[in-house]
């Protein structure tokens, strides 16, 4: 059976891997890709270059409505300063509506897309096709971001990193706007016992399963 178009929802905490899963979930069928943690970090960035305040809605909405989805540079906005001060922006309503309305766009252009990020199933594209929640322990997740910055030629405390991810834990959670749950049609996918290619062939096996249920329903 033809698809017309297919989209798949992720979404998950910092460093949980919803990122690389997204990546190669998108190859694997011929989606397009969007991260949508580069949309807040690139609110984020422009404030800090301008040297504005985090907390003015205005001005912050402004920098939402001027991002350009095909211009997001993920080494540029790569700095761990951009992602807390994301973070920080991302609890205003008004940059969220700016962001989620050209969210939205992306997902409607054919052939479909893959999108990740913390309100994807629950708001951006509540009827996706398949949702996951991907998800992995504090620690685990800690340790692959450490290791992601060792790597990188960093240098920090694994101890820095926990603390940083469980700040972030309960600053996306609590939030009054879109806080980071999983919707309640997601699948769970602990990643944390899971090397990548584990993972990966998890989430292909979950979102296989859901297609042939929603084809066998006659839904689409
Ligand atoms: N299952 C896994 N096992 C080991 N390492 C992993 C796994 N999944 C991802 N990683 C590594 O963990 C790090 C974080 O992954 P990734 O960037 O995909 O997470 P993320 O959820 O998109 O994070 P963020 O929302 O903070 O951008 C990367 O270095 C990635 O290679
Ligand atoms: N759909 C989303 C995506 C991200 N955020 C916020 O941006 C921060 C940075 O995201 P990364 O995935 O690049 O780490 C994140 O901590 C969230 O606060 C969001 O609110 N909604």
């Amino acid at each position: 059976m033809r698809r017309e178009s297919l989209i798949i929802a992720i979404d998950g905490p910092a460093a949980s891997g919803k990122g690389t899963l997204a990546r190669r979930l998108a190859a694997r069928y011929g989606l397009n890709h969007l991260d949508t943690g580069l949309t807040y970090r690139a609110v984020a960035r422009a404030l800090l270059d301008a040297g504005l305040p985090l907390d003015n809605a205005q001005e912050a909405e402004a920098a939402a409505r001027a991002v350009d989805l095909g211009a997001l540079d993920r080494q540029a906005l790569a700095a761990h300063a951009v992602g807390e001060a994301a973070s920080k922006i991302a609890v205003m309503p008004e940059v969220r509506r700016a962001l989620v309305e050209k969210q939205r766009a992306f997902a409607a252009s054919p052939p479909g897309a893959v999108l990740d990020g913390r309100d994807i199933g629950t708001v951006v594209c509540p009827n996706a096709d398949v949702k996951l929640y991907v998800t992995a322990s504090p620690q685990v997740r800690a340790e692959r971001r450490w290791k992601e910055i060792l790597s990188g030629g960093g240098e920090v405390d694994y101890a820095a990193v926990l603390a940083d991810v469980e700040r972030r834990d309960v600053r996306d959670m609590s939030r009054a706007d879109s806080p980071l749950r999983p919707a309640d049609d997601a699948h769970l996918l602990d990643t944390s016992e899971m090397d990548i290619e584990t993972a990966f062939q998890a989430a292909v096996a979950l979102i296989d399963a859901a297609l042939a249920g929603r084809n066998a329903d006659g839904r689409r």
